[in-house]
């Protein structure tokens, strides 16, 4: 019988009934000691077999209880150990298991086998009960058979299905690491299936704006492999030799993609894997001197790690984030790092059948969904290390809309959610502030425009105090921009033209909303709302209520580049005129 730790757990025994055991660990700890809970049960349901026994004994010293379900045809045990120690090492259940099984009133087997199961040490905070049993986590064994599974009756090919793996891999890593901040990425790839997930990723990582380098020592010669390869060189992505890599990986990378081993992987890793894994693992020792090193992204396991055990060799390597794919294995169980995603949105309902699968739903459209909690964030703590980006008085446009237009364009490309998204403030006559969301409609040499309704809390202030401040900022690549300047009112032509060329839903709401002003409750939008739909379905014009556009003349606007150790670049441009000439814009630096 093989038992791993807190998990399903794979069983055999020349008896013809198979067994499993799926043990709960962490979870059940109380403070200094460790409880183990393990589930015995038959996974041999035929009609004909009952048990007429099952029970458990523990071969070690812990004080072991078990408890059988108050059923006659029962199936499962539940078994209890606990130890009182210190976390600092695993609590191991070592259990004999006997059951007799009868068909009628013959006894026609029994068998003794022996369990050994492990509490890990990991807190009790990083995992709880909920998560474990809302999502599956499967064996080596059945990663394999799901592979076989989709490559053989289910039609797909190893391509499709590493090509969908790196993507979700990649999207992951942009979803977490944003390309801004941490643009240089080292992709280590193994000699498989999981290496070549890394190649995929990396491929994808390129297009996404992320400079990827490699490290594939061990190639294969196999057309699928050869590809991938090309399609790197292609976009000249660098391939490197370990003695390629300097002495310190943060200074070279930000992140790291783990791409060494996945679910095939057994016993301890061979040269060159194990330096290399070294390289990433030292961060993780305490006092490290390195500890500010790139972060570490796993495909689907980390790689050295026991496919269902978890670090089982203790060489303490946590990446900071996982990618499982297709189902969690078993060892992710043991993750503890900041950030764990599930890639592979494809797996068809006949796997998920067949394996008893619990997945989560992905989100829109997405390619991966983030599984498990993310650790507890200490809000004082959160803090970009900005790097890879600058903004050099050489670089700067003279011209503030050029600059502008070029940094709102990088924002566009790299995904930005709304990257027209601004802070408007405002201040009413006495100078009382406000601020809200809103979205920018247009630039040009005239200003900046957004449209909202005119008799809104920010139109009543515009009116008695006509200055106005605008912020954006784009995540993706740490970097801000505050204009401030006049206000006016554009003219009406422009404003209907822009009203009627919304959708008639946003053309409706507009007349539905006496905006800023107190309302009993929803209803009475939505009846208003229902309404107004009514009147117009005949596909008449919808009247512009009091509603209209504002730009915004600027005179001074900063740009505002994140970098390292808190040392921004911060640009100003003002704009000054001399006696009688034209006004120009200045630019002066300021001091982050
Ligand atoms: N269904 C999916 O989601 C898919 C996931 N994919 C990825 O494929 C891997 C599994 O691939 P496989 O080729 O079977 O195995 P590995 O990549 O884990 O590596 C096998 C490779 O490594 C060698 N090896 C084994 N142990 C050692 C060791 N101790 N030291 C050195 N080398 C070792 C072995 O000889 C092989 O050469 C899965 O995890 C996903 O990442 C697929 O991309 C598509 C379907
Ligand atoms: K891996």
């Amino acid at each position: 019988m093989v038992i791993t730790n807190r998990g399903l757990l794979s069983s055999s025994s020349s008896c013809s009934h198979l067994l499993s055991l799926i043990c709960c660990g962490s979870e059940k700890w109380a403070p200094r000691s460790k409880r183990l809970q393990c589930r015995i049960s038959s996974l041999a349901q035929s009609s004909s077999t009952q048990f007429g026994k099952l029970s458990c004994q523990s071969l070690d010293q812990h004080n072991l209880s078990a408890r059988r379900p108050a059923v006659a045809n029962w199936s499962s045990l539940t078994c209890q150990a606990s130890r009182k120690e210190h976390y600092s090492k695993p609590l191991i259940l070592r259990s004999q298991c006997q059951f007799t099984t009868f068909a009628g009133s013959s006894q026609i087997s029994h068998k003794t086998v022996q369990a050994q199961a492990a509490a890990s040490t990991m807190p009790s905070t990083v995992q709880n009960s909920q998560e474990s049993d809302s999502i599956s986590y499967i064996s080596q064994a059945n990663a394999a058979a799901i592979d076989e599974l989709l490559m053989g009756p289910l039609g797909f090919s190893v391509d499709q299905l590493m090509e969908l793996a790196g993507l979700s891999v990649a999207t992951a890593v942009a979803e977490v690491y944003g390309v801004g901040t941490y643009p240089r990425v080292l992709v280590i790839c193994g000699p498989g299936n999981n290496g070549g997930d890394g190649l995929v990723a990396a491929r994808h990582l390129h297009h996404f704006g992320y400079k990827p380098s490699i490290v594939y020592p061990k190639r294969t010669d196999k057309p699928l492999y050869k590809g991938l390869v090309t399609q790197l060189e292609s976009l000249a992505i660098p391939f490197l030799s370990e003695s390629d890599l300097p002495p310190l990986l943060k200074d070279n990378y930000d992140i790291v993609v783990d791409a060494m081993f996945g679910f095939s992987f057994k016993g301890k890793p061979r040269p060159p894997f194990d330096t290399l894994l070294n390289r990433i693992t030292i961060r993780n020792e305490a006092g490290a001197e390195n500890a500010g090193s790139p972060f570490v992204v796993s495909v689907d396991i980390p790689s050295g790690w026991h496919v269902e055990e978890g670090d089982t060799e203790e060489t303490g390597f946590m990446p900071d984030m996982l990618v499982s794919l297709t189902a969690p294995k078993s060892c992710a169980k043991y993750f503890t790092g900041a950030h764990h995603f599930l890639g592979g949105r494809f797996v068809p309902p006949a796997v998920v059948k067949t394996y008893g699968l619990k997945l989560p739903a992905y989100p829109g459209t997405s390619m991966c969904v983030r599984i498990g909690k993310q650790t507890s964030i200490d809000v004082a703590s959160l803090r970009e290390n900005y790097v890879g980006h600058e903004l050099t008085e050489e670089q700067a446009n003279p011209d503030p809309l050029k600059q502008f237009q070029a940094w709102f364009e990088d924002a566009v490309s790299a995904g930005v959610y709304e990257p027209n998204a601004m802070t408007l403030a405002t201040a009413d006559a006495d100078g009382k502030p406000s601020a809200r969301l809103v979205l920018l409609k247009g630039y040009d040499e005239r200003g900046f425009v957004w449209f909202t309704n005119y008799g809104s809390r920010k139109a009543a202030e515009l009116e008695a105090n006509p200055r106005a401040a605008l912020v954006f900022f784009w995540d993706k690549y740490n970097r801000s921009v505050r204009i401030e300047g006049s206000v006016e009112k554009i003219s009406r032509m422009e404003s209907e033209t822009y009203f009627h060329s919304r959708p008639r839903g946003s053309q409706l709401g507009a007349n539905v909303s006496s905006q800023s002003s107190v309302i009993e409750g929803r209803h009475i939008l939505e009846q208003c709302y229902k309404d107004l739909l009514e009147k117009y379905n005949d596909g008449s014009a919808i009247p512009m209520p009091n509603w209209g556009g504002y730009r915004l003349h600027p005179v001074t606007v900063e740009f505002w580049q994140g970098r390292e150790s808190r040392l921004h670049d911060r640009l100003r441009y003002t704009l000054t005129s001399k006696d009688g000439e034209e006004p120009t814009w200045i630019i002066e630096r300021l001091a982050p």
